[in-house]
């Protein structure tokens, strides 16, 4: 039996599934059109990695990925099982000497975009894993999988049944809860994170439920100095998750 397929799109989401699951690539279709250096090293890749290479008009490829942003590459390809659970996640991080845990928790963010900018900037600063509740997220998509460029398939995105159980359960791993809110009073440049921890972060709009919010250990803020209240939530998330790699760093070095 085939397993179901999906799509992804442009250079970076199809490399790096090439280079991490090459077995799970049925097709790439590229625009013979485009003959470029990139285009050319992108091919010379999916020969290595063994995929199934298909000239495609723009047209086509357009139609494939269900949007013009494809940069001349669409693959098809199957869709990988999500059999591991938030604690063996975090277990296999431990296990691999992956540091203190560093979990990125986004509890209403259901623009794809965002998604995919918030899974970019987890895995730039090393984050093991992002989780999402299930009936208040986005879904791993091909729109996601491109903005996240390469991302999605590098960071474990969990969604999860019920987003305050999940929290507690960090919290009896020792995972230190930290949600994020422009009202909050504590700056999260007084926190230490050289620690475990686990940061929340809300929706455009309405931020954090306030069950969430209720559910976590610590609530902080980012700095505004200037005149609008709050940062877009992938900014926002990289604030926050930049400032424990940066913490972590410094402390290694001490
Ligand atoms: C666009 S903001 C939503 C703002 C919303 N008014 C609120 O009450 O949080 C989206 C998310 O990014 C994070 N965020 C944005 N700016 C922030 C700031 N200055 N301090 C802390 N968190 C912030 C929060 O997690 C927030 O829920």
């Amino acid at each position: 039996m085939s397993s179901p397929k999906s799509v992804l799109f442009g250079f970076h989401a199809v490399t790096v599934r090439l280079k991490t699951h090459p077995d799970s690539v049925a097709e790439v279709h590229f625009d013979p059109a485009r003959r470029d250096q990139r285009m050319r090293a992108f091919i010379e890749r999916a020969k290595e990695g063994g995929a199934k290479l298909v000239e495609s008009s723009d047209e086509r490829l357009t139609q494939l990925a269900g949007s013009p942003r494809h940069q001349g590459v669409v693959a098809r390809v199957a869709t990988l099982a999500q059999s591991h659970s938030l604690d063996d996640v975090l277990d296999a991080a431990e296990s691999e000497g992956k540091g203190p845990p560093l979990v990125l928790v986004l509890d209403g963010v259901t623009d794809p975009h965002n998604l995919g900018a918030c899974l970019r900037v987890a895995d730039g600063a090393g984050a093991h894993a992002v989780v999402a509740p299930k009936d208040r997220a986005v879904g791993l998509n091909a729109t996601v999988a491109k903005v996240a460029s390469g991302a999605a398939e590098t960071v474990p995105y969990l969604m999860v049944t019920n987003l305050a159980r999940t929290l507690n359960e960090l919290k009896e791993r020792d995972i230190w809860v930290v949600g994020t809110s422009d009202q909050a009073e504590r700056s999260i440049y007084d926190l230490d994170l050289n620690r475990p921890i686990a940061f929340v972060l809300g929706a455009e709009g309405e931020g954090m439920r306030q069950l969430t919010a209720k559910t976590c250990d610590e609530l902080v803020r980012i700095p505004m100095a200037g005149a609008v209240e709050s940062l877009n939530v992938s900014v926002a998330s990289g604030v926050c998750l930049y400032e424990v790699l940066r913490q972590r760093t410094t402390a290694g070095r001490r």
